[in-house]
């Protein structure tokens, strides 16, 4: 979008430029307090939309740790009209103050009962804060050890195809130690419940107080308490009123620089930086890009939600009615002022500081806390997109899948989300039931997309897969995938131990023993590998990949250097893997599953590529000599070893299977197959 600099405006949108940052909202012609009336309806309305939601957090809660939620509750209804106590034992003192001094009636046994009030309900106080920090941290554990296994469950139900509702529907960000599922909606709720207090339990204190006040300090006084709520509700939000807007970016020098600090922070990119030697030109081109961007400003957006950016004359009733209510009061009743008029002024100032500290722009609002509620539970039932079968597998009727699994593609084409590009075009074959089968042909000619659409990660846009005779999309999955083992291109090392490694993917009811771990990393050819590390398969491996950048165990604030070195001294260090030994480790884990899950179909995909030559056909035996009851689809470059073998080779070009045929028939009809077989063999 070209947007004009500085204020301007184009239809009913009105742009305003901020540094680096083009900003645009709706003109609304409405003034603030019309604004804020329909925003307070349209409010109202959500508000009621999303009551389920709430009753249903506050029925969990209740059933979770209702002892600590009562507790909870109790504290916060005291923290809320704890203020207003404090200024009713005020207003007590300066009628006792006042008394004493017109009618020289000073009683010490008085003051001595307030005093020893006000002890008695700040140790009620101290207690109820003590209390109440315990109860939520009850409540958020409890929270945690209920939601977090559901968020997990449905987040594992994120299909490939709806990748992006990761960050959209979960209120995760996959740092396990600050995720407090539950809590948000605690704290929030506990906050507005406190501050909505506080502002009604004082003013109610004021009013009482006032109603004894001779005119016109009464009426003045009056004044300033309803203008204090009314300022703070109507003052507009951010700089356009209450407007919504959006907002972006388009400077190249600006994105460059946001993209150089992220290659310099990342954790992922450090190994291809060092690599292709980029890593010592990020400064340099950093520095390059900010003085091409000059002295323009890099604001983030957050000041035009707090206010920063509103008309000035917002700021000065906001200080006249919430900072400074005391001068006003005594310049507008200088010539009424009598000594009881001191005693005003205390209570307003104490008043309005104390509402001032308690009820700010950052109280959260109802909907905000209904919206965590909402958030939650969207999260907790999220349900998959591609809509899945019920269908068993094996089927219990059918008897023929004990050879194999039998796979029918039917003029298959698919193209991924967002790409114009057909990555398979008209797909069509059959695989018996017990067969070898070869996958090869050049890069990019879709063969690992074929084995995706196997496993269901994506769904053609047209055409059908069948598995015994049955479409895919009748099956339910969890069923099918069990029959499956898949080792797919990039081995993935979990960041846990050697033998989770291994063993991880079986049945819940299966029973792991040693002796089945190092059968499966023989057959792996990982046996010697793990025998030289210090942990043997106890060691913790870390993730061949960062899961989160930043993720820093253990570290808070700024540690001295003896700090982190004793922080270093008990944690684990990071065990290094090769590539290869990722994919020994990767196939140890497909042993296993094929050794101890009823498994109907092996699918190999590229996974020996960084094996040397003895370990790959070591690992291509052992997977011939497991061939007994399954089918298997191998995907490979180097095949010259297994093609004499294959009962089927299907060779792809384009998106397209051109060839399909035992390795003697397409030899002879001297087509791509046979280009890249010689291409190998000589
Ligand atoms: N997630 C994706 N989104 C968009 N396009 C993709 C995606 N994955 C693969 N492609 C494209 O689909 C085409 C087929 O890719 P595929 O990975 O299936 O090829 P391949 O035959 O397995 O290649 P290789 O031998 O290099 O592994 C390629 O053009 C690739 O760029």
């Amino acid at each position: 979008m070209n947007v004009p600099p500085g204020k301007a405006s184009r239809g009913r949108f009105r742009y305003r430029r901020y540094g680096v940052y083009d900003l645009t909202y709706e003109d609304a012609a409405s003034s603030s307090f019309t604004l804020r009336i329909y925003s307070l309806l349209d409010d109202l309305w959500a508000i009621c939309k999303e009551i389920p939601y709430v009753r249903r957090q506050l029925v969990d809660s209740i059933k979770l740790a209702p002892a600590e939620l009562m507790a909870y509750m109790v504290t916060t209804i005291w923290h809320g009209i704890y203020p207003a106590i404090n200024l009713y034992w005020l207003a007590v003192l300066f009628d006792r103050l006042e008394n004493g001094f017109i009618h020289r009636a000073l009683s010490p046994e008085a003051y001595w009962s307030l005093a020893l009030s006000w002890i008695f309900c700040a140790m009620v106080d101290v207690a109820a804060g003590r209390t109440r920090a315990r109860s939520l941290e009850v409540l958020i554990s409890r929270f945690r050890v209920h939601f977090i296994p559901q968020l997990i469950r449905a987040s594992l139900r994120v299909d490939l195809l709806s990748i992006e509702d990761l960050y959209t529907v979960f209120p995760v960000e996959g740092r396990f130690e600050s995720e407090f599922p539950g809590g948000a909606f605690l704290t929030q709720l506990g906050q507005l419940m406190q501050c909505t207090l506080v502002l009604i339990s004082q003013v109610f204190v004021l009013l009482h107080t006032i109603s004894r006040k001779q005119s016109p300090e009464r009426e003045v006084l009056l004044c300033f308490c309803v203008a204090r709520g009314f300022v703070w509700w109507l003052v507009p939000l951010n700089g356009i009123g209450c407007s919504a807007y959006v907002y972006w970016s388009n400077n190249c020098h600006f994105q460059k620089m946001k993209a150089l600090f992220s290659l310099a922070f990342l954790t992922g990119y450090r190994a291809d930086l060092v690599l292709d030697g980029i890593a010592s030109s990020i400064e340099t081109e950093y520095n390059r890009s900010a003085e091409q961007l000059g002295d323009v400003e890099v604001l983030g957006p957050t000041p035009w939600r707090t206010g920063l950016l509103r008309e000035w004359y917002w700021d000065l009733l906001m200080e006249i009615t919430l900072e400074h209510p005391v001068a006003i009061y005594a310049l507008i009743l200088s010539t009424h002022l009598s000594p009881s008029s001191i005693a005003s002024m205390a209570l307003l100032q104490q008043a309005t500081t104390s509402i001032s500290l308690n009820i700010g722009q950052d109280t959260p609002s109802l909907l905000d806390v209904c919206w965590q509620a909402r958030r939650l539970y969207n999260a907790v039932n999220y349900q998959n997109t591609m809509p899945q079968g019920t269908e068993l597998f094996p089927r219990p009727i059918d008897k023929s899948c004990d050879a194999g699994m039998k796979i029918s593609f039917r003029q298959v084409s698919l193209q991924y989300p967002g790409s114009d590009y057909h990555a398979l075009r008209d797909v069509s074959f059959d695989i018996l039931p017990g067969e070898l089968v070869l996958v090869v042909g050049t890069n990019g000619s879709g063969k690992s997309s074929m084995l995706k659409l196997l496993a269901r990660l994506f769904d053609p846009i047209a055409g059908e897969i069948l598995i015994d005779d049955l479409p895919l999309v009748h099956y339910d999955m969890d069923q099918l995938r069990a029959a499956m083992a898949f080792q797919p291109q990039s081995a993935v090392v979990y960041p846990v131990s050697v033998r989770e490694n291994i063993a991880l993917g079986l049945p819940p009811a299966f029973s792991v023993e040693q002796a089945h771990v190092e059968a499966a990393a023989r057959a792996g050819g990982c046996s010697a590998w793990i025998s030289r590390l210090n942990g043997g398969y106890d060691t913790q491996l870390q993730p061949s990949f960062d899961i989160h950048h930043g993720w820093m165990d253990g570290i808070y604030g700024y540690p001295s250097e003896a700090l982190k070195e004793e922080l270093a001294r008990h944690k684990g260090h990071p065990v290094s893997i090769s590539d290869g030994e990722k994919q020994r480790l990767a196939s140890a884990r497909t042993f296993m599953c094929i050794n101890h899950r009823t498994t109907r179909l092996v699918v190999v995909d590229e996974a020996t590529s960084r094996l040397d030559p003895v370990a790959e056909r070591n690992i291509l035996s052992a997977f011939r000599n497991a061939r007994a009851g399954k089918t298997i689809v191998v995907v490979t470059h180097r095949f010259h070893q297994l093609a004499h073998e294959a009962d089927r080779i299907l060779c792809m070009k384009d998106g397209s299977v051109v060839e399909n045929g035992t390795h003697a028939e397409l030899v002879r009809a001297n087509g791509s197959y046979a280009a890249l077989y010689h291409a190998q063999v000589e």
